[in-house]
């Protein structure tokens, strides 16, 4: 506004009452990319800054289908960043620092391949006129992503602050990792869990000593190409990966972290050695037959802290959707499980696959493994609850939120 170059921001009319500032966040995941521009208020210098409301946008696919052209991965982000020199107003473009962080899908990739794509997007962050921070596009440390997203929760469900907080534990589940985060209230758990599975965490004037675990390889996909014997295989093209999870007539070909792979049903003149499991007959769908094979992807692999058999806990990303899409849960408003609801629909749609094949053809692998890792692998009851959220007072319940007051914070805009 004409006004505004006569006046420095802070005595700008506009701002004479409160002091808004931005954050930009971009989650380079295994499946997408995200922006999120976050808006926040400060009252008072005293007090936290609140958080007014959020931007978001995603493209497909994430950066890591980009790992031999790394400037096409770049264009991506740049597109996204394009709606941030819209949404913010140009006075503060200076001010508003904008960061990257990678998860689980370039943490697969070789060094040099995720180094090339991070430097190519350095490159779109320094030629716009945003704050670049040191260190601002990285791969994230996995056990920061699900303390941050328990930061998110927490603060947006108000047990952030104040005297009585009952926080809650997350659970993430993403394409190629999973996460599980949350505050032990027991001595034993804290005695009893691997050490790199704790840690201390400053944040809003509080410490909190957490329990987290990042399980890389662990995401639905990456379990799917696992429950198949096609995890790591960088040559997979031509060779046909079968499953009793699949459709019995099914032969099809998926694409993933910039690999082909070729995936099918178990039909009943398959040769026996290209069935995945030894307990798995030729020619068998089912759930049965595919909760063994998903069985000996997640047996043993995880902790079990004792305590979180009795806790609910807030589920997001593909527990979400994966709920979302089979009418377990409303896909606006989400909703509270049982672990035993993943159980149910799984039987029901991997023993009448014919009547969900319009769905996606992995749906009744997907349910499976939702079920085994939350029974088996973390070693949840039946009826532990699981609350299903993917908003709260509007805003996405993504570690994003978590690592922008972390920024803020470290850069002084907010303490
Ligand atoms: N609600 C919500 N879901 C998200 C967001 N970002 C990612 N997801 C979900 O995360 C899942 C994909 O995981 P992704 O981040 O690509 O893989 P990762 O790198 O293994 O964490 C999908 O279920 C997405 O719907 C977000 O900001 N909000
Ligand atoms: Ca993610």
């Amino acid at each position: 506004m004409w006004f505004q170059d006569l006046f420095p921001p802070n005595t700008c009319p506009i701002n004479a009452k409160t002091n808004t500032f931005y954050g930009i966040m971009f989650d380079a995941g295994s499946t997408g990319t995200r922006i999120h521009i976050y808006t926040f208020v400060q009252k008072s210098p005293e007090i936290l800054p609140e958080l007014e409301g959020e931007i978001f946008e995603s493209v497909k696919p994430g950066l890591s289908a980009y790992a031999d052209e790394p400037e096409k991965g770049a264009e991506s982000v740049k597109r996204l960043l394009d709606m941030a020199i819209d949404a913010v107003p140009p006075h503060l473009w200076k001010k508003t620092p904008v960061v990257l962080k990678a998860t689980a899908g370039l943490r697969l990739l070789s060094e040099e391949k995720a180094q090339a794509l991070l430097s190519e997007v350095k490159e779109v962050f320094e030629a716009s006129p945003f704050l670049v921070p040191e260190d601002s596009v990285s791969i994230m440390d996995g056990s920061y992503e699900g303390i941050l997203a328990w930061i998110t929760v927490n603060f947006l469900t108000g047990q952030l602050s104040g005297q009585n907080q009952h926080t809650v534990g997350t659970l993430d589940l993403g394409g190629a990792s999973t996460q599980i985060t949350f505050l032990p209230r027991f001595e034993e758990t804290l005695k009893e869990s691997p050490r790199d599975f704790l840690t201390s965490f400053e944040m809003f004037n509080s410490t909190y000593q957490l329990y987290t675990h990042s399980y890389l390889g662990f995401g639905l996909k990456a379990a799917r190409l696992a429950t198949l014997g096609a995890l790591n295989m960088e040559a997979a093209d031509g060779q046909m990966f079968r499953s009793s999870c699949l459709p019995k007539q099914l032969e099809a070909e998926w694409h993933f972290g910039g690999v082909k792979y070729r995936y099918g049903g178990n039909k009943k003149d398959v040769p026996l050695w290209l069935i995945p499991s030894v307990f798995v007959l030729a020619g068998e769908t089912g759930f049965k037959p595919c909760y063994l094979e998903v069985l000996k992807v997640v047996k043993g692999k995880l902790h079990q802290p004792d305590e979180i058999r009795g806790s609910s806990f807030y589920a997001f990303s593909y527990y979400y959707d994966r709920a979302a899409d089979t009418n377990l849960i409303d896909y606006e408003q989400g909703g509270v499980l049982e672990v035993r609801d993943f159980e149910r629909k799984a039987k029901e749609v991997c023993d009448n696959m014919e009547r969900f094949s319009s769905a996606s053809p992995f749906l009744c692998m997907d349910l499976t493994y939702i079920t085994a890792l939350l029974k088996e692998g973390f070693g949840f009851r039946d009826n532990t609850l699981l609350k299903l959220t993917k908003k709260v007072n509007n805003i996405e319940t993504s570690w994003t939120l978590g690592a922008t007051f972390h920024l803020l914070q470290s850069l002084g805009i907010t303490y």
